[in-house]
């Protein structure tokens, strides 16, 4: 089968892989059905992947069954050597690793070179992390016994993962998996599915055995059904909106399964009188524009105090109108392509909506035909537009006039969602009060970026539940089992 993505010239052409990763082998959909996967670039179609079953999703959580009796006991030792060769394979491979992810998901090849090194980092970190994990001797209240407090892998884990970080969302979830001794089915999405086929290849390469982690490919409501109603899988990983992620706890509760949720944020970026304006603009690119704005934890609602608006509209319209957009496999693409029409008409549906109700465009960007949204600043936002309510997952700065700080809690924190929030102040003691008063998993004070693997990920109300990367990260697929020894 041809593909566009072997004409660009991969210098490993087998990290190209069209196949599902089932107990060790690559397979075919039973059936013979495929999906094909697209640039969003150019609408080419790169070459299709098989639309996995059911039935094969079942025999994928089988195989993951029978190889976590053996995982589970290799040593931590052992794991982490196999994690680290997977990880040293991945960083080995980043032209390859990232040329792929570009040409599947749009975002520019720089960028995608960032995401395999930061995906590559969960990896190092669980690696490091599998021989960290301890339990506890706890007093018993009588002279006869102990307790102690050990911890076991939860077992076959389902891991959900998102188009817009087609590599590093799967690593920080299978990293800390299989550092714990938990053996894992991925589904992919099924725009971005060959990102994740690639680290398929080099985890075989890298000694993980056969089973340890499957692959399946295909469309979500099918093996999602499947990944979720089996009483075999003991955990859910996903990262993805709010809607599918409460879809799928729905579909977990029979079976009464772990849960790890990373969902839809509405992040807003605080900008105070006394912000330094060039640090509060570089802010504002660096957590407005990452990905093409299409990332959980961009700033979606800028609020900026009055004293310091102007200043701050006039210097962030100058940025946004000068940004370049094209293909990311153009060096000099700021932005990229939208991953599909639905992006673009809702990106599109927000900006009209919003000038609907009074906003004005303060700047945007020269954008090409195509599947692309032009980044823009608008001003005069209100409450009332849909943007202030709803993610626009584009590259769309709506600035909103505040005057007190008090307000300005009230807008950031007057949203069902609390993933990712950011302010800009000088002031030390209105940095201790407004990062307490935020209420979300992650604060940024003088700074547009929080995600690292150090640093625990993960929101609050509706944006989820649980932390991933960081020390904790890897509690996610621990149980604690209390062995009591009585008769001492
Ligand atoms: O959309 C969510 C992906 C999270 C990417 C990150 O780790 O910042």
């Amino acid at each position: 089968m041809t593909s566009h993505i072997a004409l660009q010239g991969l210098s490993d052409p087998e990290l190209l892989r069209r196949q599902a990763l089932i107990g060790g082998k690559w397979v075919d959909a039973e059936s013979g059905a495929r999906i094909e996967v697209t640039d969003p670039a150019t609408g080419a179609v790169l070459g299709t992947v098989p639309d996995v079953s059911a039935g094969q999703t079942g025999q994928a959580i089988a195989a993951a069954e029978a190889a976590f009796a053996q995982w589970r006991r290799t040593s931590p030792a052992e794991r982490a050597k196999l994690l680290m060769a997977w990880h040293d394979l991945m960083i080995a491979a980043t032209e390859d690793l990232a040329m792929i992810l570009t040409l599947e998901q749009g975002k520019p090849l720089a960028e995608a070179r960032g995401e395999i090194a930061y995906g590559a980092s969960f990896i190092k970190w669980f690696a490091e992390e599998a021989r960290r994990v301890e339990g506890g001797i706890i007093p018993a209240p009588m002279t006869d016994r102990r307790i102690l407090a050990t911890k076991e892998p939860v077992g076959v884990s389902a891991i959900i993962t998102p188009w817009n970080f087609p590599n590093a969302m799967i690593t920080r979830k299978v990293g800390p998996a299989l550092a714990a001794g938990c053996t894992v089915v991925v589904k992919p999405s099924e725009f971005t599915p060959y990102s994740a086929l690639a680290l398929g290849v080099l985890a075989e390469r890298a000694g993980i055995p056969a089973g340890v982690i499957n692959i399946v490919t295909g469309m979500p409501a099918e093996i999602g059904a499947e990944l979720t109603s089996s009483p075999v899988v003991r955990k859910l990983s996903f990262t993805g909106s709010t809607r599918v992620g409460s879809i799928l706890m729905g579909q977990c509760a029979p079976t009464v399964k772990r849960l790890s949720l990373e969902l839809g944020g509405n992040a807003p970026f605080i900008v105070f009188d006394d912000a330094d304006l060039d640090a509060a603009v570089e802010g504002a690119i660096a957590s407005k524009f990452r990905n093409g704005g299409q990332t959980c934890v961009c700033s979606n609602r800028i609020l900026v105090q009055a004293g310091i608006h102007d200043a701050f509209v006039e210097r962030l319209a100058e940025r946004v109108s000068s940004m370049k957009v094209g293909s990311g496999m153009a060096a000099d693409s700021d932005i990229g392509p939208m991953i599909n029409g639905a992006a673009i008409d809702k990106i599109n549906a927000h900006v009209q909506d919003a000038l609907d109700h009074g906003a004005s465009i303060a700047a945007r960007a020269e954008t090409p035909e195509g599947q692309y949204a032009a980044p823009m600043v608008l001003t005069g936002a209100t409450g009332d537009m849909l943007l202030a309510s709803e993610e626009t997952f584009g590259p769309v700065a709506p600035v909103f006039r505040f005057d007190t700080e008090e307000e300005a809690l009230l807008l950031a924190n007057g949203t069902p969602f609390g993933l990712a929030a950011y302010f800009f102040t000088q002031d030390m003691q209105r940095a201790w009060r407004v990062g307490e008063a935020l209420e979300f998993g992650m604060v940024g004070l003088n700074t547009g970026a929080v995600s690292m693997v150090e640093s625990p990920f993960g929101g609050v109300k509706q944006s989820g539940l649980g932390r991933e990367g960081a020390r904790t990260g890897i509690d996610e697929y621990l149980e604690t089992k209390a062995f009591h020894m009585a008769g001492l």
